[in-house]
């Protein structure tokens, strides 16, 4: 076989995304959906592979900008649209695209790499690892409901939060402001780029499952937006009454009390019995906002997977728990420019990481900094695994708490 990697050139995005369309399944994308992914795609940034001018290998990378513990926004590369030619698989065309492009974001700067995973046993061998986990909800609103001890609401819970529906188009861009203020407060968000706020209205009528368009409702506090929730309605007539659902896309709010009405509205839409959410944190208020959280039929699953491209620059662009000074230990077998012993010194105003000969604390590979890298995974947990070996005593626990976050990172949306 005879194959040519070589960076995207745009006339040629259409051969390029039907080996993607392929191998996936060869379901066509719906024309909105396929014409909103060629606008985002950025081809300086994909590379394809081809057998003369057949494309067999395609992957490439969105320029976000990731919130990691302490809040800062870190250039992130979102891997995306990995595919190999079902005629070509298992012969390393995807691991010479992963050797590319990781190569490139190397030289390009790009501390982290961050992905989605078709399958989540793809994408270790290259160093990811899975680093925020999603929470699926099927809520049975019949048996549970929204009760909020009052104590539990915030002071701004006394000013009355009202709802307004909207066409979701027309409240984009204050849903996108309500958005913004949401990003540097989880870890795992990204920031939105031009043309990212079409994602989350994406809607062919061919995805809908029998389910409505799109709605929209808005909470509204002294005259500002400050939450909203973007849904469909499914609904089902059975013979007991009924049954509908209420499928969420996505809600956010700057207040509790935001929140408690939107979920409220949620549960109480009339012919409706379930609501279903597929991406919600995994420390979600909502949780603690029913009366009976069995009910809600959680289940969890991986989301994002991280690549720590660089090392020092990843371990240094966040913030600390709690101040940590130790060793590690690392391995790379992929990108060897990381393996070795890096000093990381840092607390919650900053950090810093570099090469050293000192005697190490810990040792791990780069995949465990990476599960741990947002703080969702702990290094205590992996070092139960077998995963983390502790070198140094005391320095686990230290480096555990540190890697920390207050609230569990969370991936809002696929790319
Ligand atoms: C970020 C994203 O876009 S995720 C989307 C990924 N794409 C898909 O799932 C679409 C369907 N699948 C495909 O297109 C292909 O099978 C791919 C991209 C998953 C793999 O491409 P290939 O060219 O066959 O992989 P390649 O031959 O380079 O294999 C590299 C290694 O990964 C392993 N591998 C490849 N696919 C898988 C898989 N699905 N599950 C587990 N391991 C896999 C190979 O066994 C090989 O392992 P080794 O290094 O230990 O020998």
């Amino acid at each position: 076989m005879t194959t040519e990697l070589r960076v995207l050139h745009e006339a040629e995005w259409d051969r390029w995304y039907d080996n993607l369309e392929l191998a996936f399944g060869g379901v066509p994308e719906a024309p909105e959906e396929r014409g909103l992914w060629r606008e985002l795609t950025e081809p300086g940034r994909s590379v394809g592979v081809w057998d003369g001018a057949e494309a067999v290998g395609t992957t490439g990378a969105f320029s976000f900008r990731l919130c990691v513990p302490g809040g800062e926004l870190v250039p992130a590369a979102g891997v995306t649209m990995v595919s190999v030619r079902p005629t070509h698989r298992r012969r390393g065309v995807l691991r010479s695209m992963m050797r590319r492009q990781l190569d490139d974001l190397r030289a390009g700067g790009e501390p982290l790499a961050v992905l989605t995973a078709s399958e989540p046993d793809i994408y270790g061998r290259f160093g990811y690892a899975v680093a925020t986990y999603r929470m699926s909800v099927r809520i049975d609103t019949t048996r549970t409901r929204i009760a909020v001890p009052p104590a539990t609401d915030d002071p701004s819970a006394s000013q009355e939060v009202r709802l307004r529906l909207s066409e979701p188009g027309a409240a984009r861009a204050v849903c996108e402001e309500v958005y913004a203020r949401r990003v540097t407060t989880r870890p795992g968000m990204l920031a939105r780029q031009p043309g990212w706020d079409a994602v989350p209205l994406l809607d062919p009528p061919a995805k809908r499952a029998g389910g409505s368009p799109l709605q929209c409702v808005l909470a509204e506090a002294d005259g500002a937006v400050v939450g909203y929730a973007r849904y469909a309605v499914r609904p089902a007539w059975e013979a007991g009454g009924p049954g509908g659902t209420v499928v969420l896309r996505d809600l956010e709010a700057l207040t509790p009390a935001a929140r408690a009405e939107l979920w409220r509205y949620l549960f109480a839409l009339d012919l409706t019995a379930w609501v279903e959410a597929e991406n919600l944190p995994v420390d979600d208020p909502l949780l603690h906002l029913v009366t009976d959280v069995r009910r809600c039929h959680a289940a969890v699953a991986d989301h994002l997977h991280v690549r720590l491209v660089d090392v020092g620059a990843a371990l240094a662009a966040r913030r600390y728990r709690a101040p940590v000074d130790v060793v590690l230990e690392v391995t790379d077998a992929f990108c060897p420019w990381n393996a070795g012993r890096w000093r990381l010194t840092g607390d919650a105003k900053g950090a810093v990481c570099a090469p050293t000969r000192d005697a190490p604390d810990l040792a791990l590979s780069v995949r465990e900094l990476a599960a741990a890298y947002l703080g969702g995974t702990s290094l205590a947990g992996l070092a139960a695994a077998g995963r983390v070996r502790e070198l140094r005593e005391g320095a686990l626990e230290e480096a555990s708490v540190a890697f920390g976050s207050a609230v569990a990172p969370w991936l809002p949306h696929g790319f």
